[in-house]
């Protein structure tokens, strides 16, 4: 359900920023953020590198606490651990730590059951003994989305989980991770996969929220004015005309004064 204006679903928001600063310890990376995350929306957050993505994702996941399942941009993965263990420890506190070291001797019939069947929808079949330094890099994104699909949280909050796989494994661990969580909100460079799979896109430049609407309601043009570095090769070939108002007087967003 949505409201009338800028698309916003109906209903109490999940976390709103109001004239936050956000940063590390003295550095403030974004000054006086607002905005608000709604339940059952998958927002999709670009920018250029150092735009403030982790930071912004750092602050929702403060928020959300246990609401919210994370994975993390560099996998954060043991690597000498089996992509079983990497997986279950999802789940690790939620078990005893007597169960937790068995489980580290001798997996566990239960979770090695889920976790099997989770490494079987993620293509990772047949892996689960294999020691995660011994994987590729897409290999090791999928254990590591792997591990925050076991968490089982309502909200997905990811920092570029797609970046380092092909686009139809792209397309397909979205799938996934729609299918498991009612609200995500996933950091990413893939200006198509912004448009075409989520509802709403946050971008981010010069330390603004300089953009914040339906997807739906952007082109690829839009989203190019998020990237000023992108030389003319690399920015969108053919621009479509925008059918919005450019991202300098876009924002639209509930927790805004
Ligand atoms: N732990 C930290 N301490 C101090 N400054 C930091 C820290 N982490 C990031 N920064 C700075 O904050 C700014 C935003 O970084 P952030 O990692 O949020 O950007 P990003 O959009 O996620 O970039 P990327 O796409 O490269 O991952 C950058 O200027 C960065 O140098």
């Amino acid at each position: 359900m949505e409201s009338e204006q800028c698309g916003l679903p109906a209903g109490e928001a999940l976390v709103s920023l109001v004239h936050e600063d956000l940063g590390h310890a003295d550095h403030v990376v974004l000054p006086g953020l607002s905005l608000s995350l709604y339940p059952g929306e998958r927002v999709a957050l670009l920018g250029q590198s150092g735009a403030g993505k982790s930071t912004l994702l750092a602050a929702l996941r403060a928020r959300l606490g246990r609401e919210a399942a994370w994975c993390p941009q560099h996998h954060g993965l043991v690597p000498q651990l089996a992509v079983y263990h990497n997986v279950y420890m999802g789940r690790l506190p939620e078990r005893s730590a007597l169960a937790n070291l068995w489980n580290l001797v001798r997996p566990l019939r239960g979770p090695w059951q889920e976790v099997g069947e989770l490494c079987a929808l993620l293509g990772l079949a047949g892996l689960e003994r294999r020691p995660v330094a011994h994987l590729s890099g897409g290999q090791r994104q999928r254990v590591a989305i792997g591990r925050a699909l076991y968490q089982g949280r309502p909200v997905f909050l990811g920092d570029e989980p797609v970046a380092s796989v092909d686009p139809h494994q792209a397309w397909r661990l979205l799938d996934l991770i729609d299918a498991r969580h009612a609200t995500a909100v996933v950091a990413l460079h893939q200006r198509e996969l912004a448009l075409s799979r989520f509802d709403r896109v946050w971008g981010l430049r010069d330390g603004r929220l300089v953009l914040d609407a339906p997807a739906a309601d952007l082109s690829l043009a839009d989203l190019d004015t998020l990237y000023p570095d992108a030389s003319p090769n690399t920015a969108h070939a053919e621009p479509d005309p925008p059918s919005t108002p450019g991202p300098e007087i876009l924002p639209c967003s509930r927790g805004r004064p």
